[in-house]
């Protein structure tokens, strides 16, 4: 939705990452509107190529949430491998009773291949937080090979392999044109029919509807989804009702710690933009 309330006149606007950011706001600021600081990782909510034509600079928060989407991440997968919301709810329903030897069963993390599908900040503290669960092999796939993944033993596969040799699936990356529905069927019938695909990068890196067949036909196991497409994902949407699909409200970066460094990184933005220094969260804009 555009962010119009309040903006004329104002030389920086301070933006959450459902705030789309285009020309209309701009033009509805004014001329002297210098910086746009989003308080968010993602800048896709911001029109990047007419700040660049207009002079003005965008910034963001980088770092200071990777702790908390990367323990997040690990939490959604032990939640969704686990069916740890399965068998909270049948306590709450009164559904716990005799001692049933398959009841609830989830798979360990320990032995799996582990791909990660974007080796960035959060991909590299998932990562590293996976690997004290005795997983058998760390794979990923990114635009390259990088020097970082040797230090946690994470081999660099093509997308293809990623897919196919993957017991667990973590996407970790940003939404571009190359990763737009890159988890479609095709992708899904590819891989592991006990694959766990978890996602806390973009939800545009998945193919919702594709995603529901695969889950309900068994092309793969479970998801579990902190980033959907479209967020707010509606409460009826078909896949919020699955049991091997669990479904969070974009919640990577909710902590404390990360909201408070985040707004503070965002208005340190704005003052250091407005004072002519380049900002830590400065963004480089399109060619
Ligand atoms: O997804 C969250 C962010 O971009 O900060």
């Amino acid at each position: 939705m555009n962010c119009f309330r309040g903006v004329e006149g104002k030389d920086a606007l301070l933006c959450m990452l459902t705030d789309k950011v285009d020309t209309e706001v701009m033009d509805r600021a004014g001329k002297q509107l210098k910086v746009i600081s989003t308080m968010s990782v993602g800048y896709e909510h911001i029109d990047i190529r007419e700040c660049k034509k207009r002079g003005i600079a965008v910034t963001n928060t980088p770092k200071v949430s990777t702790d908390s989407v990367a323990e997040l991440t690990v939490g959604l997968l032990l939640l969704t491998a686990r069916k740890l919301l399965e068998g909270n709810q049948a306590v709450k329903k009164g559904e716990w009773g005799k001692w049933k030897p398959m009841w609830l069963c989830g798979v360990e993390l320990t032995k799996k291949t582990v791909g990660i599908l974007g080796l960035g900040r959060i991909g590299f503290g998932v990562a590293k937080r996976l690997k004290p669960f005795g997983i058998s092999r760390l794979i990923y796939h990114d635009v390259c090979a990088m020097t970082e993944a040797d230090d946690i033993g994470a081999s660099f596969v093509k997308f293809e392999e990623l897919i196919q040799e993957s017991d667990i699936i973590c996407i970790c990356c940003n939404l571009t044109p190359q990763t737009k529905h890159v988890f479609n069927m095709k992708t899904f019938k590819k891989m592991k029919p006990s694959a766990i695909l978890i996602n806390s990068g973009r939800g545009g890196v998945v193919h919702h509807d594709d995603l529901h067949e695969a889950l309900t036909s068994g092309e793969i196991a479970a998801a579990g989804l902190d980033v959907t497409e479209p967020e707010p994902l509606p409460y009826d949407h078909p896949l919020v009702n699955l049991n091997n699909c669990v479904v969070l409200p974009h919640m990577g970066s909710n902590t404390w710690e990360s909201r408070n460094a985040m707004s503070e990184t965002a208005s340190q933005n704005i003052l250091d933009v407005l004072n002519g220094k380049r900002a830590v969260g400065e963004v480089d804009s399109p060619a």
